[in-house]
């Protein structure tokens, strides 16, 4: 592997910057972040330069431009080009600072002191490539759902974690008390992150379990008993594929938290959610996204 990253600039409306970040976050793109400017947005992100071909930018660029016509605003500039490594690591670092989620959690970055004077669950994180810093709202809304859960009186639950990333739910399930978790994700590097992120917070390896794959490795990691809960924080498309598995982890009394839906995607969600067996309990929404909590009965 190369040690050179793609810098991909783009200067858009600020009203595009919800829809770029998930863009960016679903091309593939690490360590999104974004500056306010004059009269819009600039944000940068940062993808392996083995990870994507000239092309694919070319491709992006013109679906951000799709993407903006179709409601009407300016198309966004984008550009990029090759920095090195050392680059990267520090030009993105810069930007991430201390985030409190919910009421409970404040995620920070692991390469900063540990914030002081704060009553909250520490998580620290270094993401490297993985999504799941906390900055996005499918995970905020994830992590405070699984707050919610333990508030509740939640006792020690098994939890499978579908598309772990940084690790990011999974820690914060195991700092509220969780006995197990299966975390599992089909990017190699994200395994790779969610383990060093699990040594960093103290999680031993009897608590939280790291895996390369997807819902099909739950059964044989969790030797075929039905887990708890299940996290879920995918795309709609591979959520909708990964439903009719569910059932074959889940018992009676197993909940869900689902997200990585767009609003737009909710119906369309609940409906292959109740088809499988599932109870939608609550949906919670933040920008143009949503999280379903969901029940087995
Ligand atoms: C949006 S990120 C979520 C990361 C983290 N759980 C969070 O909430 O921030 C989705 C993750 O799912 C992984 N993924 C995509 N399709 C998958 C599948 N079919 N099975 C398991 N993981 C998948 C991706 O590699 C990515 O790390």
């Amino acid at each position: 592997m190369s040690s050179s990253w793609w810098e991909i600039q783009i200067l858009g409306h600020p009203a595009l910057e919800e829809t770029i970040f998930w863009r960016l976050e679903n091309f593939g793109c690490r360590g999104v972040v974004s500056e306010a400017q004059a009269d819009s947005c600039l944000m940068r992100a940062y993808l392996h330069q083995d990870r994507v071909q000239m092309l694919d930018l070319a491709a992006l660029s013109l679906w951000l431009r799709q993407d903006a016509i179709a409601i009407d605003l300016p198309p966004p500039g984008t550009r990029w080009h090759l920095i090195e490594e050392e680059d990267w690591s520090s030009s993105w670092k810069e930007h991430w600072q201390p985030t409190d989620i919910g009421d409970r959690f404040i995620v920070y970055p692991a390469w900063l002191d540990p914030p002081q004077g704060s009553d909250r669950i520490l998580l620290k994180l270094d993401p490297g490539v993985a999504f799941g810093t906390g900055a996005h709202a499918t995970t905020q809304l994830c992590l405070e759902s699984l707050e919610m859960r333990f508030s509740l009186g939640e006792e020690h639950p098994v939890i499978a974690d579908i598309g772990c990333g940084s690790g990011i739910l999974s820690i914060g399930a195991a700092l509220l008390g969780a006995k197990k978790i299966y975390a599992v994700d089909v990017d190699p590097l994200a395994v790779k992150a969610a383990r060093a992120n699990q040594a960093l917070n103290n999680i031993s390896s009897e608590i939280m379990v790291v895996e390369e794959g997807s819902l099909d490795r739950i059964p044989s990691l969790a030797n075929h008993q039905p887990v708890d809960a299940i996290l879920c924080n995918i795309l709609a498309e591979t959520i909708v594929e990964l439903v009719p598995q569910m059932s074959a982890i889940a018992a009676p009394h197993t909940w869900g938290v689902i997200s990585g839906v767009l609003l737009e995607q909710a119906k369309p969600m609940a409906d292959v959610l109740e088809q499988h067996g599932w109870i939608v309990a609550t949906l919670w929404k933040r920008q143009e996204w949503c999280c379903f909590n969901i029940r087995r009965s």
